[in-house]
């Protein structure tokens, strides 16, 4: 009997051609859903439509099974990441319309923490791509400094980190959200995939000193509880770190950062996959000095800032208006009122959109429940929440 011959170079320039028909495939795909999105803003219906998600995904694991030999979970996960893909193309055409005088800029000027490849860089870059716009890079040194450079007009948006899954919220974001002029007009949520980088020598042994941003620092904090000799060096963002490590050159020094910004800055990944939590997610909020107009036919969220006064159970009376009025909190976080000893800021994320009638009407309660409050902005929700399909 004769044995079948398995030539690698020929399989491999046999998946080329069969990868290149399914860009293609995707790339036909893409164009169908800008056409839903036309016919959508005809008829006013919202992008998103879960009976026809669940219709879809029952269809497609059925055919992979019967027809393919395919897993439903290999199905469900891939045509998630379609069906997210499709969702936020739709978002950002509606978006566009809704707001024509951004939509005709194909630029912009976007200060970020960082240098290229920072997190924060790499934030910038997803976003602003989805709306098709080109980046102006404006690289800053802290939170501060975005804010500032937006404010004066030196900028047209601010990328600003607001909560990990790891480390949870970043508090210096929300303080610079207390005093400032500028609005939420979207929002963005990154994996965040640290490693220990450092020069291509480097052993994980050797290492004693850690560069790093504190962020990276408290999100890989048991991966390092292991590493009790390990002395920390701050730096201003994990571009910083990794610069200086490169800089000095030295076996027993090592940053915190993302693999291929690694290679970028010449250094090497030494270990993988060292923070806390797989899900090591941040979510970035985009900030400008004007509001954006949300389309109705997309998910909206609006942000408020609220102080409450020190009586017993007013921060709970203001929750319960959010309850009279079926108004969803996704987020509440507290921070001090400088100056004010002992009083406290809200921080208060709600499925809505502003123009909502129940959302105008919980507003005005609030007004007079509170003794601050101010819209900090209302976006789209681009937290594309995946239809689950009960599979037998
Ligand atoms: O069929 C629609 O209504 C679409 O918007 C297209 C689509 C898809 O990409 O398949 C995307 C979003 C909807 O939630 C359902 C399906």
């Amino acid at each position: 009997m004769t044995e079948t011959t398995y030539s690698l170079d020929n399989i491999r320039l046999r998946l080329n051609k069969l990868d290149d028909e399914l860009l293609s495939l995707l790339s036909e795909r893409r164009k169908m859903s800008l056409e839903v999105a036309k016919s959508k803003v005809q008829t006013a219906k919202p992008v998103r439509d879960a009976a026809r998600e669940q219709q879809l995904l029952v269809k497609l694991i059925n055919a992979g099974k019967d027809k393919y030999q395919l897993d439903a979970e290999y199905i469900t996960k891939l045509f998630h990441t379609i069906i997210e893909d499709s969702v936020l193309l739709q978002q950002a055409y509606l978006q566009n319309l809704a707001n024509p005088e951004t939509c005709r800029k194909p630029l912009a000027r976007v200060a970020f923490l960082g240098d290229k490849g920072s997190y924060s860089h790499l934030a910038s870059q997803e976003y602003f791509s989805r709306k098709n716009t080109d980046l102006i890079k404006l690289n800053c040194q802290h939170f501060r400094e975005i804010i500032k450079t937006v404010e004066s007009g030196h900028a047209d948006y601010g990328v600003l980190p607001i909560e990990n899954t790891s480390s949870g919220s970043i508090n210096e974001v929300y303080d610079q959200l207390q005093h400032t002029t500028l609005y939420i007009v979207g929002e963005l949520t990154l994996p965040i995939e640290h490693c220990l980088v450092a020069t291509s020598e480097t052993k994980l042994e050797e290492v004693t000193t850690l560069y790093s941003h504190p962020q990276p620092y408290q999100q890989c904090s048991e991966f390092l509880s292991h590493l009790p000799k390990i002395n920390l060096v701050s730096c201003s963002s994990t571009v910083d770190a990794m610069n200086k490590v490169k800089a000095l050159d030295k076996r027993d020094t090592a940053a915190i950062g993302n693999a291929t910004t690694a290679k970028l800055y010449g250094l090497q990944p030494i270990k993988g996959n060292i923070a806390n939590q797989t899900e090591n997610h941040t979510r970035f909020i985009i900030v400008a000095r004007k509001p954006v107009e949300v389309s109705s036919q997309i998910p909206a969220k609006t942000t408020l800032i609220m102080s409450t006064s020190q009586q017993a159970g007013s921060l709970v009376s203001t929750l319960l208006v959010l309850q009279k009025f079926s108004i969803n909190m996704t987020k509440l976080e507290s921070r001090p009122i400088m100056g004010n000893p002992w009083e406290e800021m809200f921080y208060v994320d709600l499925e809505a959109h502003l123009n909502d009638e129940n959302m105008q009407q919980a507003l005005a309660e609030l007004t007079k429940l509170t003794t601050h409050i101010k819209v900090l902005g209302c976006y789209p929700s681009e937290n594309v929440k995946p239809t689950q399909v009960k599979i037998n």
